[in-house]
This record gives C-alpha cells, structure tokens and sequence, in this order.
C-alpha cells in the first residue's frame, strides 16, 4: 500500500503546489491521478519514487515512510514510464530493456531472456525488435518499450506519467488494453497520470481528481461519473458524460422507490382507496404482507378495477396485470430501454437477486432520469417509508 499523510510540497518555500496529499493506494489498484495542467499531478507521482521529497507530511510504502529508504534502492522497487518514452537512441531496444538489470549485474543470458519475454508481453516480436534502435520504431512501440524498461526488475508499483498522450488515438486505444491486461496478469500497483478523462475512466478502478495541489474527489469511475464532488469536476468530466456511457447507468440508480403495494387476498375498495388517497397510477400486487420485501406477481392499474366494478369481481388477485415482467436491479440503462420497448411497458417492477421487490421504473420516472430532472437521491430517500407495505 502506499500512503501519503498530509503532505505539502513548495519549491519555493513560498507558493503550496502541494497543499494537503492525504490518501492511501491499495496494493494491486490501478489508480489515476487526473486534473487540469499545472494541479500537481507530477509532483505527486515524483513523490512516490523520490525524484522529489515533500516539504512536509510523510509518503509511505507498505508501512515504511520512504524518506528513510536510499532513493536508488526505492527506485529500483518502482518502474516509472513517461510520455517521451525515454529511450538511450544510442542503445538497442534490447540494450535499453536490459539496462536497469545491467546495473544490478545480472548475467547477460538472464537479461537477455528477461528482455524476450516482456518483448513478447508487449506483443512486440523479439527475433525483430531486440535489435532495433529507437529511431528505427514507431511512437506506440517505443511506448511499449519504455513499459518492458520499466517492468525489467520485476517491480511492484508502475509509476506511469502521460505515457500515452502523443500517440495516436488508435494506437492509444491498443496500448490501455494492453496496459490494464497487464495489470490483471501481473497485479502490479499502477499510478497512471493523465489529464483525459476517457483514459482515466477506460484505466482507473479509482480517479483522484487533483485541483490546486488538493484532491477534491478519490473514487471508483462509476462514482465519480454519478456523483462528481463539485461543480468543477462536473464541468471537467463534461455534464453529459454519464449519458454517453448508458451502461454505466443502473437500474439502481435510475428506479424510484415511490410506489404502494398491496397483497393479493386484499378486496378491491383497497385498492381504490390506495390509488386515491396516493395519487398513483398503479399499485404493485405481492405474494404476502409487507410488500417491500416480498416478490411481485402483478400490477393493478385503474383499468383493472374499472373492470373489476364492471364485472362485480372482489379480489386483487383475481383483477391483477399478470403480463408484467420485472427487472434486475444491476442491470443497467440499456437493458431497461430494451425491456420497456419490446413489451411497452408503462411499469417495471425492479427485483434484487432473490426477486424481492426494491423499487420501479415507470415510463415517466424514465423520461425523467434521461432528461436529468429527476428527483435528486435525498428526495427518493425520504419517499422510501411510502414505499414500504401498505
Ligand atoms: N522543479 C520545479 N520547480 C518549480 N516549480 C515546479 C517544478 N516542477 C513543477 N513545478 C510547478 O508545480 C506546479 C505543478 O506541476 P506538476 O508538473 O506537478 O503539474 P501537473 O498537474 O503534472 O501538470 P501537467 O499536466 O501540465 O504535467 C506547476 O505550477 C509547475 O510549474
């Protein structure tokens, strides 16, 4: 794990580009660093590996305050690949791989097989590339390069700075898939900056958003994309994102928990006074008393009792909408379309894993959530005890 406890960095002694780090990087995470130019994310990555130390406040690396550790000896537990990939352009891409291993004096066959077997990781042909010299490859395989330079020693953190962003959008494309494959093979702790919100939403399983030397929010993509912490990160991600990714969107987020249910057995003047005195348009028939946590088997709307005067039937359950379907409350924004498109469905009820009711989508509540001025999540809230059995 690495922690950093509250700490600054000036390197003037006079302006805070750091003003307060606090947070912790659990072993294994691929964490991004993400902000404008200039908010200190660099800075912030320097201090993992000790290029620079911080003015104040302590960097830990699985409990040890790394300003006690010999900067080299911490280094070489660390890779580090930055945007201009760094190749010696006198050195052979083999050469260059091996040239940490070389220090460390491991034997040349040693080094050599090392070299061949990240140059396959990579996808990058070793009988053709260990040869070639860095002016001889294109920017998407020197990247790669750098990253089989950094991974040499085997290390457990990757520090990786804007390794991306002078390359192309598609060899850009192919480059993260190949990094995050990376990082589920080998489990390697990655701190990647980038101040593109589609790489860190593709790469991150946490973004720290960074503003002015602070971090405003640490959190899953998901999140962040829900729930930005402020106006600012709204503005940065882009207001509409969170629609352009409707996959992201669950069933959970969208339902609303504003709904009456009734059990089967009830009578039908019930069911008339529930719709009345609720002005609801539809009540959702369960199995037994206390709706909220029981399975939905139909849906009464007022056609049904309409019907039911007409035709002096007295119970729910003999009037009730049996042609419903429900559901899951993980599936997201995408399914639901398909779901109330292909059935036409003005009311779906929403089911957990074990079919208890959790909630509804109607028709309306849609529009509303794709239009963004559905209710916000503290109002849903205060309507949960509504929900409840009636
Ligand atoms: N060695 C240095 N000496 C003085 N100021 C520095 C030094 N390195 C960085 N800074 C300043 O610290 C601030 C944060 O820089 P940093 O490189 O950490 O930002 P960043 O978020 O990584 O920006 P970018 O996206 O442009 O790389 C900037 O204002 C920068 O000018």
């Amino acid at each position: 794990m690495i922690e950093f406890k509250k700490v600054t960095k000036s390197y003037d002694k006079r302006t805070l580009i750091l003003k307060n780090i606090d947070f912790k990087i659990k072993t294994g995470e691929f964490v991004v660093l993400i902000g404008e130019s200039g908010c200190g994310k660099t800075t912030t990555m320097k201090l993992i590996n000790r290029l620079i130390d911080p003015s104040s406040g302590v960097v830990l690396i699985d409990g040890e305050d790394i300003s006690t550790v010999d900067p080299i000896i911490l280094r070489r537990r660390i890779g580090y690949v930055i945007q201009k990939e760094g190749l010696m352009p006198h050195m052979t891409i083999g050469e260059n791989i091996e040239l940490v291993p070389k220090l460390l004096k491991w034997e040349k066959e040693r080094r050599k097989n090392r070299a061949y077997e990240l140059l396959n990781l990579l996808n990058l042909d070793p009988e053709i590339y260990y040869e070639k010299y860095p002016h001889e490859v294109s920017g998407g395989q020197k990247q790669r390069v750098g990253i089989a330079r950094a991974l040499a020693t085997n290390p457990d953190i990757i520090l990786m700075d804007e390794p991306f962003s002078a390359l192309d959008p598609i060899t850009r494309e192919s480059i993260q898939d190949e990094v995050l494959k990376l990082q589920k093979e080998l489990g390697k702790t990655i701190i990647f900056v980038t101040h593109d919100m589609d790489e860190a939403i593709k790469l991150g399983e946490r973004i720290a958003f960074l503003k002015d030397g602070e971090i405003l929010q640490f959190d899953t993509p998901d999140e962040i994309l829900k729930r930005p912490a402020s106006e600012y990160i709204e503005q940065f991600i882009g207001k509409d994102r969170i629609w352009k990714t409707p996959k992201k969107l669950l069933v959970s987020d969208i339902m609303s928990k504003h709904y009456w249910t009734i059990e089967k057995r009830s009578n039908i003047s019930r069911a008339f006074n529930l719709l009345k005195t609720h002005d609801t348009d539809f009540l959702i028939v369960t199995e037994t008393e206390g709706g909220r946590y029981s399975e939905p088997i139909g849906i009464i709307f007022r056609k049904n009792l309409i019907y039911a005067m007409e035709n002096n039937i007295l119970r729910v359950r003999d009037i009730m909408d049996k042609e419903f379907t429900t559901i899951d409350k993980d599936s997201n924004l995408l399914d639901v379309l398909n779901k109330m498109s292909s059935i036409n469905a003005k009311v779906i009820p929403v089911v957990d894993d074990r079919n208890r009711l959790t909630g509804v989508i109607t028709n309306l509540g849609l529009v509303n959530a794709i239009s963004k001025i559905a209710p916000s999540p503290e109002v849903e809230e205060e309507s949960i005890g509504m929900g409840d059995a009636v």
